[in-house]
């Protein structure tokens, strides 16, 4: 199991997490929902190692690895599908999604993954992972990379951003795919309709988790009180005192 415990995180100018407690237990489906600027974002790069909290601890199976780089909890299976997509320049797209050979993976498997994510292999298999792809072509590659990875936990980052109508069908597929293979899905998103499609959620506003529980409580919460309430202003003056 993966937990958050305690989790705050400030820059020099206020408090961005406060207190966050959250725990992602194995082959279930979790989202993290929250209007922009909520702290998803923040959440996901302290579970990935990319950013260290000021206090709290990230725990993996009761061990505390908050000290751990982003590398070393790749390593013990954590792995991430940013918002914004990595480029990597003159490599092809099967050569992307094999580690440039690391991941010994026959064609079938690649033109599966590839079709899974909306691909089909022929057309992309030999293209180049460069600007010529569009932002959500480089989002499905993103997707197919971690779907052969097949990671204890995939946290997804606004796994429908830029991408067009056919994103609900997508994400349901990719949830369904990874709960077969007993990964556990941690995805961020400001879209309730996105977070219905998972087990479970964690609604956080203003740095705060305000709510847990099966998504479809959390996602009826969210749609009747987000944006209705005076919280991060309360909250930012509660920070000045
Ligand atoms: N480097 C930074 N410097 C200043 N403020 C920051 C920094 N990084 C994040 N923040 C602030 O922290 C808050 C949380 O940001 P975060 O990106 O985690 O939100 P989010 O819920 O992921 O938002 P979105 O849905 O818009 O992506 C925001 O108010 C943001 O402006």
């Amino acid at each position: 199991m993966l937990c958050l415990r305690n989790v705050e995180y400030a820059n020099d100018e206020r408090k961005i997490l406060h207190s966050v407690n959250m725990a992602f237990r194995n082959g279930i489906t979790y989202s993290i929902l929250g209007p922009n600027g909520a702290g998803k974002s923040t959440i996901a790069r302290i579970l990935m190692g990319e950013l260290k909290p000021t206090s709290g601890e990230v725990l993996l199976d009761e061990e505390d690895i908050t000290g751990l780089s982003v590398t070393e909890r790749a390593k013990l299976g954590i792995s991430m599908v940013w918002q914004e997509p990595a480029r990597y320049e003159g490599i092809t797209v099967r050569d992307y999604l094999i580690l440039g050979g690391k991941l010994r993976i026959d064609r079938d498997e690649i033109r599966e993954a590839l079709e899974l994510v909306g691909l089909p292999y022929e057309l992309y298999a030999r293209r180049f992972v460069d600007k010529s792809l569009s932002g959500g072509e480089r989002k499905r590659i993103e997707l197919a990379s971690l779907i052969l990875l097949k990671p204890r936990y995939a946290i997804l980052d606004e796994p429908d951003s830029g991408l067009d109508i056919t994103a609900g069908e997508l994400i349901e597929r990719v949830l369904d795919y990874f709960q077969r293979c007993g990964t556990t899905v941690i995805l961020i998103t400001h879209h309730e309709e996105i977070a219905a499609k998972t087990d479970f959620s964690y609604f956080i506003c203003a740095g705060r988790l305000l709510k847990k529980g099966f998504s479809r409580e959390v996602v009826d919460y969210y749609r009747r009180t987000c944006g209705r309430c005076l919280l991060t202003g309360m909250v930012e003056d509660d920070d000045k005192n």
